[in-house]
């Protein structure tokens, strides 16, 4: 293969040799990193449908004997050919990703490749090792390499000059050719990046070169034109591209002044062929824009458009009435100030010129139509500016999982493992599950089916954005037998389907699942996928803290006693890794973290009972908010609240709930949304204490404690929100100035009037930090959602609920601020550690009646964890997570060099293990 064309087929292998390592790194890379060669020519990798034009502009342009061909020659013509085998040598190393930069400067040709992206830039630790096999390479991993980017044997020696060609290629060498599917990577090109063409573009044609032109009728003028002889125009020299004669742009000797006397032009000046003026070639859409073209623009058209007129001998019509017979500068009604006054007129009003009547209708219909869009447009915006502005809302900062977060991540979401992660309560599991929920579905996102998202109960299903596990699996209360089961499944279309089709499996709150049920969906899962691998081969990934909440105990099975899910025989083949996570993110202070850890593994001390007995006094938070109540039962919940209600005066505002679904069966579809924490009818009066239900932002989050302040429409919010003294009742009217009077005087016209359906709870909530927020509270949606994206159920309705009193089961997994608990209360073991572990700290938690007993842990679940790991080292001090201080903005790079360091650290997945043995 000749010299020249090696070349290009090395460009065009490189390219496709990049993108199969780019997708090896599972990260999306700027093509346009792959530069080669110093300023003159910059390649970019580009569609093959391109690289025709590339190679005539490369010829075109290449200087001779330069470097770039050095470079890009290999060794060997041989090893040349297989660019694409090099390049897998390469990745086998992982020492190059293929995108540098370089020979900026030839002459230092020895420098190492450097990444040019941005998110790589100097985070590259020295000689840390991180992936452990070389097929599941991550890009962080891949980069995090110090010597990712240098130029070793592995990768093509670009430098090696003992076999660059000196020559250049001759013209007539042979075509290249290529295998029609040669380009099928090709379609991955990234044809957003920029393209550089050669500095030097081919001139445009010489208009009179060597043609005998047919003078044209329409254009006599032309006809006797001079046209300077071609020599006098180098193809190679610069030159604009215009029709016109470079004897029409003189003007003779004196015109100019004659002119401006007033004089006749001379006959010379009569014979110097002028054209006319002709209308300007436009687009149809072009046309419409012209209002984005301005004054000028709009003025020149029409000038022409009259021009045309006139010269093709048209009766004269008014660009501007539209009427014949005068011209527009002549325009009586544009005399008269009547018509549009494009100097005055708004931009975007002005309508564009056309020479029709019906096209200028249809132009200024299409003109309305925009400014119209522009408008409602606007208005968005700007409702949107003010929904942000208004309720101060700061965009939720993304959490950045710990190091054991992280390798937890790593082992499901990369390595495929079937998982168990768990741990004492605030070490971050449920944050774990949702990055890993969301790592998976962007994973599988031509497939959501494969990843079937579930937990033991509706509410911790609803969290989580799934559905229970008997839902999932189709199975009803599955009471019968596998067989039985798996029958019934057979006759269920969707049922079936979603066995078949699960990859993953996602289990939340295993702690109360039954060791049956879990028996019995391993059973099911062979048995529908004719798989005898453990779960028929599907990934398990489960969280829960067997400390925590046990199963629901059924009628039939009360005579057996509880039954945990890792009681159930298969539990053992079906979990690859244990993993617990042992840093505590709910309480920042390692005492109380402790004794809390103290009571989860019924290794009380005097010391912490001591600590808990203290607990009793009555805390005064210095607001009107009172601590959240903890009960076990739903009725004593229920009788709680309604207590503290009905000794609330004023007008009590009922919110319904919207619910909707794929399931018609009224009954089965209430049933599926009483698991969900929005009630189906929210009551609330002025002063009642809610609880938000939905993070909203970085300070609003689900569990913050409010008061109902007011209830207000939207309008009366924004007079509200731009002076909140309006509406504080602790400030007389009188003591208010005439303007807030007269808005407070509105504001209450404005509440009589209004109707109740659009009037919103304005709810004041306590931040952590003593300061408190407002927020117009409206309307949100829950759903239940099966794997393959039917909403089986869905809820629409403030994200409240009454938070004087709240069941243990609903506060299961939420982080409270103010807690009460009646420990005399407590009857179900696991019960009093939930309820106690929902606090961030000692001075937000009051316990009455604390008994040693009622906090004791289940024999078997202390077995359990016994069996992974010894008491003595769990007994130790619990690490407390420190965080930074909490950022509100990050950028992109800052983030990407913490991800990367974040794998530079981190030596091996056993790590994360270690705590469990
Ligand atoms: N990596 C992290 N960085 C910062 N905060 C975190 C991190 N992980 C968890 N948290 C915070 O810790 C608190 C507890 O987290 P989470 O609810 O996930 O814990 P959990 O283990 O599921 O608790 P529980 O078992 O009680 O339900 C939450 O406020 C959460 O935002």
């Amino acid at each position: 293969m000749p010299p020249g064309s090696r070349s290009l087929v090395a460009l065009s292998l490189t390219s496709r040799g990049l993108q199969a390592q780019l997708r090896q790194a599972r990260r999306p890379l700027d093509l346009s990193i792959l530069y080669v060669h110093d300023t003159r020519i910059r390649y970019s990798s580009i569609a093959d449908a391109m690289l025709g034009r590339a190679t005539k502009s490369f010829e075109a342009s290449k200087p001779k004997n330069d470097l770039l061909a050095k470079q890009l020659f290999s060794s060997s013509p041989a090893e040349n050919a297989k660019v694409d085998e090099q390049f897998k040598k390469a990745r086998q190393s992982s020492q190059s990703i293929g995108g540098f930069t370089g020979y900026t400067n030839p002459s230092n040709l020895s420098n190492p490749l450097r990444a040019r992206s941005p998110n790589v830039k100097s985070t590259f630790k020295q000689g840390v090792s991180v992936a452990t096999n070389a097929s599941t390479y991550s890009a962080p991993s891949i980069f995090s390499k110090q010597d990712s980017f240098q130029n070793t044997p592995d990768t093509i020696d670009l430098t090696q000059e003992d076999t660059v060609p000196t020559k250049r290629p001759s013209a007539n060498h042979t075509p290249v050719e290529f295998n029609e599917d040669d380009f099928d990577d090709d379609d991955d090109l990234d044809l957003d990046m920029d393209f550089e063409l050669p500095m030097s573009m081919a001139p445009p044609p010489n208009p009179t070169s060597n043609r005998t032109t047919a003078p044209s009728p329409s254009l006599p003028q032309y006809k006797r034109s001079e046209h300077p002889p071609s020599s006098q125009n180098p193809t190679s020299s610069a030159m604009t591209w215009s029709s016109s004669p470079p004897a029409n742009k003189k003007t003779p000797p004196g015109a100019l002044k004659r002119r401006q006397q007033g004089e006749q032009p001379t006959q010379e000046e009569a014979d110097i062929p002028r054209p006319t003026k002709r209308v300007r070639r436009t687009l149809p859409w072009l046309k419409n824009n012209a209002d984005k073209d301005g004054v000028n623009a709009i003025e020149e058209e029409e000038n022409d458009a009259v021009a045309a007129m006139a010269s093709s001998g048209t009766p004269v019509k008014c660009i501007r009435c539209m009427k014949y017979g005068h011209q527009t500068a002549d325009c009586p009604t544009y005399k008269k100030g009547k018509g549009m006054n494009t100097a005055s007129t708004p931009r975007d009003k002005r309508i564009p010129t056309t020479d029709t009547a019906s096209a200028y209708r249809e132009a200024q219909k299409k003109l309305k139509e925009k400014n119209k869009k522009a408008k409602i447009d606007d208005g968005m915006r700007t409702a949107a500016d003010d929904y942000h502005k208004t309720k101060g809302k700061v965009a939720m900062a993304p959490i950045t999982l710990s190091k054991e977060q992280e390798s937890v991540r790593e082992l499901v979401v990369n390595k495929g493992k079937s998982v168990f992660f768990t741990g004492s309560a605030g070490t971050g599991k449920s944050v774990l599950m949702r990055a890993i929920i969301a790592d998976l579905r962007k994973k599988f996102v031509r497939e959501p089916d494969r990843v079937a998202v579930t937990a033991s109960t509706g509410l911790a299903a609803c969290n989580i954005g799934g559905v229970t596990l008997h839902s999932f699996g189709g199975i009803g209360l599955g009471k019968e037998d596998v067989p039985a089961l798996v029958k019934k499944i057979k006759r269920n279309q969707k049922a079936k389907n979603r066995w078949l089709r699960t990859k993953i499996l996602i289990i939340d709150e295993i702690s109360m699942v039954d060791g049956d049920l879990f028996d019995k969906l391993e059973g099911i899962a062979r048995a529908m996928r004719n798989n005898g691998r453990p779960f028929g081969g599907i990934q398990l990934v489960i969280t829960g803290d067997f400390f925590q909440l046990p199963p629901v105990p059924d009628y039939e099975s009360k005579g057996r006693g509880v039954k945990f899910a890792f009681d159930a025989g298969t539990w053992a083949t079906a979990i690859h890794h244990t993993i617990g996570l042992t840093e505590v993110f709910r309480q920042k202070d390692p005492v109380f973290a402790n004794m809390l850890n103290e009571m989860r593994l019924g290794k009380i001390s005097n010391e912490t009972i001591a600590a808990f007995k203290r607990m009793s006094r009555k805390i005064d938070y210095g607001d009107a908010l009172m601590a959240t109540e903890l009960f076990p039962t739903r009725n004593e919940v229920e009788n709680a609240n309604a207590f503290k209600m009905r000794s609330l005066h004023g007008k009590p505002y009922k919110f319904e709930a919207a619910d909707t679904g794929s399931i018609q069966d009224e009954t089965m579809r209430e049933k599926l949304l009483s698991n969900m924490m929005a009630p189906k009818v929210l009551e609330l009066k002025k002063g009642a204490q809610v609880m938000l239900i939905k993070n909203m932002d970085d300070g609003l989050v689900n569990g913050s404690l409010g008061k109902v302040m007011a209830f207000q429409t939207e309008a009366m919010f924004e007079i509200y929100d731009n002076d909140p003294d309006v509406l504080d009742s602790s400030i007389a009217t009188e003591d208010l100035t005439e303007q807030q009077q007269g808005m407070r005087a509105n504001m209450a016209k404005k509440e009589s009037s209004a109707k109740e359906s659009q009037m919103y709870p304005l709810v004041r909530f306590s931040m952590p930090d003593g300061t408190s927020r407002d927020l117009l509270v409206q309307h949100e949606e829950w759903k239940v959602e099966l794997p393959n994206g039917e909403i089986q159920a869905q809820r629409r309705q403030l994200p409240l609920i009454l938070a004087w009193a709240l069941s243990i089961h609903k506060a299961q997994g939420q982080t409270l601020e103010r807690v009460k608990i009646d420990l005399r209360r407590v009857f179900e073991k696991g019960q009093a550690y939930v309820a106690l572990s929902r606090a961030t700290s000692q001075d937000g938690l009051e316990v009455q009646n604390f008994d040693k007993s009622k906090v004791m842990a289940h024999p078997r679940v202390g077995e359990f964890y016994n069996s992974l790991y010894s008491v003595n080292k769990a007994l130790e001090y619990p690490k407390v997570a420190e965080l930074p201080p909490p950022k509100k903005e990050k950028s992109y790079e800052k983030f990407m060099e913490e991800k990367v360091e974040r794998y530079n650290d981190f030596d091996s997945d056993e790590e994360a293990m270690a705590a469990y043995g």
